[in-house]
């Protein structure tokens, strides 16, 4: 059976089969379909695409090298002379097939092309279906510095089929596993107690991925540029993202991004304890959610200036203010919340004092 959301000017499709998708094409009159992949997900779900909808058969194929260091500007310049040499014309459709950095990458590439062509996001990573396909954020890193090129603009529509994370390795569950449990943390107790009870190995994860693509709905439809209301949808990327950008530069094995929001969420789960007044026992019971998810990370203290300069560029500062997503309650946040450096110290020195 399908399920839909309504979401800001389109919709968002749930079904395995992606029946909707054939459809959506076949009453469309696009002049070209160009398919954005990664070299996984050529492998893995392109095959699965052409199985579900074999109708579609004539596309050209745009392939990245899989991985966050990929979403960047040579890659998007590597995206869009293809999109040239393909003769692409403002009348082309781009399909996004992949996790986060291909429906990030390719909406950004799809979004600046000849002033905006179409594009739709099909998700292929728990991470993506439960986030970043939803929303029309769009965009890419540049020197490590997460997200800071980048524009808001929706998609046409996105396709989101769960079938597509049977090839999906267990750490990349995880990492979306991240973002669901960050809805419940903002936004409903409810569906952060059942976090608990998931089996990411075996469950069928159709009725979270749909929990938490509400959840986000429900945030971005009443605030679509982040100009308020949707900056609760960064809790933990205000550390998170500067632990990503310091790990991808510096690690052989860089941290994923639900792995560092993951951490970023509990220091900021510190900081709301500390400033919002969420409760010490609440505090523990999301760093014990996180640690039956996700390895600690070693933070070092030889870390925390290069963290501290790269939280600098966080879209939520203000007047050189560090802005931040904060609980009040689990399933409660607030927002434009202005940090002190001394804190925001003593946040990563409770992460790094946890006991193990
Ligand atoms: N725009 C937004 O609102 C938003 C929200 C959250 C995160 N993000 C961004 O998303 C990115 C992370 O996304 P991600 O975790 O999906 O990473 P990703 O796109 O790098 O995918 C993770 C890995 O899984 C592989 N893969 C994808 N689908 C597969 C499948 N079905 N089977 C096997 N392998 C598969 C990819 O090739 C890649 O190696 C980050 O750049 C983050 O900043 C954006
Ligand atoms: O959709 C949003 O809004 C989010 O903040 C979702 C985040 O999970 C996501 O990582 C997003 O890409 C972060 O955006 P940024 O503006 O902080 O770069
Ligand atoms: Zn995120």
């Amino acid at each position: 059976m399908t399920k839909e959301i309504a979401s800001l000017g389109y919709t968002v499709y749930f079904e395995k089969n992606l029946d909707s998708l054939a459809s959506f094409i076949s009453t469309r009159e696009y002049s070209q379909i160009l398919i954005l992949v990664d070299r996984n997900t050529n492998d893995h779900c392109l095959p699965l695409l052409q199985q579900v909808i074999p109708q579609i058969s004539d596309y050209d194929i745009i392939e990245v090298d899989p991985g966050e260091e990929n979403k960047n500007i040579d890659f998007c310049i590597g995206v869009w002379k293809t999109m040239l040499d393909f003769g692409a014309d403002r009348k082309a459709l781009m399909i996004n097939l992949g996790g986060g950095v291909v429906t990030d990458l390719g909406g950004f590439a799809a979004a600046t092309y000849k002033r905006g062509i179409d594009f739709i996001q099909v998700p292929t990573t728990l991470l993506s279906q439960v986030d970043a396909s939803v929303g029309g954020k769009t965009g890419i890193d540049l020197d490590n510095v997460k997200n800071i090129i980048g524009t808001f603009t929706q998609p046409q529509a996105v396709f989101i089929s769960s079938l597509f994370l049977k090839s999906l390795d267990e750490r990349q569950t995880r990492s979306g596993f991240a973002e669901v449990i960050k809805h419940g943390l903002i936004f409903d107790r409810a569906l952060f107690e059942q976090t608990q009870y998931v089996n990411l190995e075996s469950d069928d994860l159709d009725d979270i991925i749909y929990r938490s693509v509400a959840i986000k709905n429900e945030v971005i439809t009443q605030d679509p540029t982040e100009k308020g209301l949707r900056k609760i949808l960064n809790f933990g990327h205000t550390i998170g993202h500067a632990v990503e950008g310091y790990s991808l530069l510096h690690d052989e094995n860089p941290l994923l991004h639900g792995e560092a929001i993951a951490l970023g969420m509990i220091c900021e789960s510190y900081l709301s304890h500390k400033l919002n007044g969420l409760k010490e026992e609440d505090l523990q019971r999301v760093v014990q959610r996180f640690d039956a998810v996700f390895d600690r990370y070693t933070l070092k203290t030889e870390m925390y200036d290069e963290l501290l300069m790269l939280m600098q560029n966080d879209k939520k500062n203000e007047a050189k203010q560090l802005g931040f997503a904060l609980l009040a309650d689990i399933g409660k946040c607030d927002y434009n919340l202005f940090v002190e450096e001394a804190d925001i110290l003593e946040s990563l020195n409770f992460y790094k004092n946890l006991p193990i």
